[in-house]
C-alpha cells in the first residue's frame, strides 16, 4: 500500500464570505503552480477542500511543496480505498503503521455518502477492533487524547483515510489582496518583507535597481535567484531591473555626500511610484526597519516618502535584525542573500549620510540632478522578466 492522496484544508478563507469562491480558485491555481515539478500530480477542488492525487508520485516532496503555500490551513496524507469494510480496515491499519511510536489511537468515521450501509458508530467499532486485534497489546484505544486519530471519510467516490494533520503555511492565498510593487535588493531584509506580504495575500511584483558595471552580472543573477526562491510560496513573480548607473553617478557628482543617500532613495521611490501607477499597482513596499541605518530613521523615511502618496508598506518596520535573519533562514533566502555581490546602494557609500535629512534641502539639491529626464531614461531602460519557479526559472544567459 502507498499513500495516494493529500487532503488540503483552508482556514482564513472560510471567513471571507462571498469572496470564498474566488479565493478557493486562487488557492487551487497557486497549489498547481508549486506542483508543476510533479507532472503526474493533480489537484482538484471538492466539497470545501482540495484533494491532491499523487498518481504514484512519492508523497514527501509533494507535501513539502504544499507546506509553503499560503492559504493552506492544514493538510493530511491520505489513502483512498473502495467503499468496502475490509478495504477500510486494511487501510486504517496501514495508516497506523506509519506512526510506529503511537501508543493509543481512535477511529473517527464520517459517512458523507449515506448510501453506504454501515453507519459511522458501527464503522468506528468494526475498524477499531480490527486494528486492535492486529496490534495485540501494542496499541490501545483512547477516545479523548489519542496519539493518532484515524479519520475514515466515506464519500461517494471512495473512502479517504487519514492519520494525522500537518500545519500549513496559513495566511491568505498569494494574489487575494491585490498587487504590491516591492523594492527587492540582494540583501537579507527585502526577501523577508516580500514573504510577509505574500502571507497576507499580496502578489509582489519586484523592482531592482542595478548599476553596471559597478554591480556585476552575478549580483543580478542573485536577485533572480531570490525571486525564484519566493515563487515557491505562491506563483510566478514579475521582476523588473531598473538601470541606475547614470542616476547614481550624476547624484555623486552633483550632490553633497551627506545627501547622496537621501537623493538616491528619493529617486528610487519616484521611479517606483511611476511604475506602480503605470501598472495599476496600489502600494509600494520595502525591507526597511526603523532606525537600522541612516536611510531608515523616521526623518529619513519622512523625507524619502515625500516622493509618493501611494502607501509604502514596511512589514519589517518593528523587527530586529536577529529575528529577520532567523526568518530568512527559515524561508530559504538567507544563503543567497549573504552572497557577497555589491548592491547599487553601497557603491559610492558616503560615510557622512544625514540621519535627519530635510525635505526642502533635498528638493534644493535635486535641482542639479535633472530629475525628470533621468527618471524617464531609467524607466525606458527597464528589463522585465517572469520568474516562474525553481524548475523553470531562467538564468541570465538565457535572458539577456
Ligand atoms: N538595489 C535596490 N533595488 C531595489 N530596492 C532596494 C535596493 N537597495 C535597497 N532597496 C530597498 O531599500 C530597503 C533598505 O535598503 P538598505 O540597503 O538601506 O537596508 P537593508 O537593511 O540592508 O535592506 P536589505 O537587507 O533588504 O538590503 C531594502 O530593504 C529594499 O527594499
Amino acid at each position: 500500500m502507498k499513500m495516494d492522496h493529500i487532503l488540503v484544508r483552508y482556514g482564513e478563507l472560510a471567513l471571507k464570505g462571498k469572496n470564498r469562491g474566488h479565493f478557493e480558485k486562487l488557492l487551487l491555481a497557486n497549489i498547481r503552480h508549486v506542483l508543476k515539478p510533479f507532472p503526474k500530480v493533480q489537484a482538484k477542488r471538492t466539497f470545501g477542500r482540495i484533494v491532491v492525487e499523487l498518481n504514484s508520485t512519492d508523497h514527501e516532496p509533494v507535501a513539502a511543496a504544499l507546506a509553503n503555500v499560503f492559504g493552506i490551513q492544514s493538510y493530511s496524507l491520505a489513502l483512498r480505498v473502495e467503499n468496502e469494510l475490509e478495504a477500510m480496515q486494511k487501510g486504517a491499519l496501514f495508516m497506523l503503521t506509519q506512526h510506529p511510536d503511537a501508543k493509543t489511537f481512535k477511529v473517527s468515521a464520517r459517512r458523507a455518502y449515506k448510501l453506504f450501509p454501515i453507519d459511522s458508530q458501527s464503522l468506528n467499532h468494526k475498524i477499531g477492533s480490527y486494528v486492535l486485534k492486529a496490534f495485540t497489546g501494542e496499541l490501545a484505544v483512547d477516545v479523548h487524547h489519542p496519539d493518532v486519530n484515524v479519520v475514515v471519510d466515506v464519500r461517494e467516490s471512495g473512502t479517504y483515510i487519514t492519520a494525522g494533520v500537518y500545519a500549513g503555511a496559513k495566511g491568505l492565498p498569494v494574489g487575494s489582496s491585490g498587487k504590491v510593487l516591492h523594492l527587492l535588493s540582494g540583501g537579507i531584509d527585502s526577501p523577508v518583507a516580500a514573504h510577509m506580504l505574500m502571507g497576507r495575500g499580496a502578489e509582489v511584483e519586484m523592482l531592482h535597481f542595478h548599476s553596471p558595471p559597478y554591480t556585476n552580472e552575478r549580483a543580478k543573477q542573485k536577485v533572480i535567484d531570490l525571486t525564484r526562491e519566493l515563487t515557491k510560496f505562491g506563483r510566478t513573480i514579475t521582476l523588473h531591473f531598473v538601470p541606475f548607473t547614470d542616476i547614481q553617478t550624476h547624484i555623486h557628482k552633483e550632490v553633497p555626500s551627506s545627501y547622496e543617500m537621501t537623493i538616491m532613495r528619493r529617486m528610487m521611490l519616484r521611479i517606483a511610484d511611476r511604475i506602480a501607477r503605470e501598472r495599476g499597482i496600489l502600494a509600494i513596499s520595502n525591507g526597511e526597519s526603523l532606525g537600522q541605518v541612516a536611510s531608515q530613521t523616521l526623518a529619513s523615511m519622512n523625507t524619502i516618502n515625500e516622493m509618493t502618496n501611494l502607501p509604502v508598506l514596511r512589514p519589517l518596520l518593528a523587527m530586529d535584525k536577529e529575528t529577520t535573519i532567523a526568518y530568512a533562514k527559515r524561508i530559504g533566502t538567507y544563503e543567497t542573500s549573504i552572497l557577497p555581490y555589491e548592491d547599487c546602494c553601497t557603491i559610492f557609500l558616503p560615510t557622512d549620510s544625514k540621519t535627519k535629512p530635510k525635505r526642502d534641502r533635498s528638493a534644493h539639491f535635486e535641482q542639479y540632478v535633472q530629475v525628470e529626464e533621468k527618471c524617464r531614461e531609467a524607466i525606458a531602460g527597464i528589463e522585465s522578466l517572469e520568474v516562474t519557479g525553481a524548475h523553470t526559472s531562467p538564468t541570465l544567459d538565457q535572458l539577456f
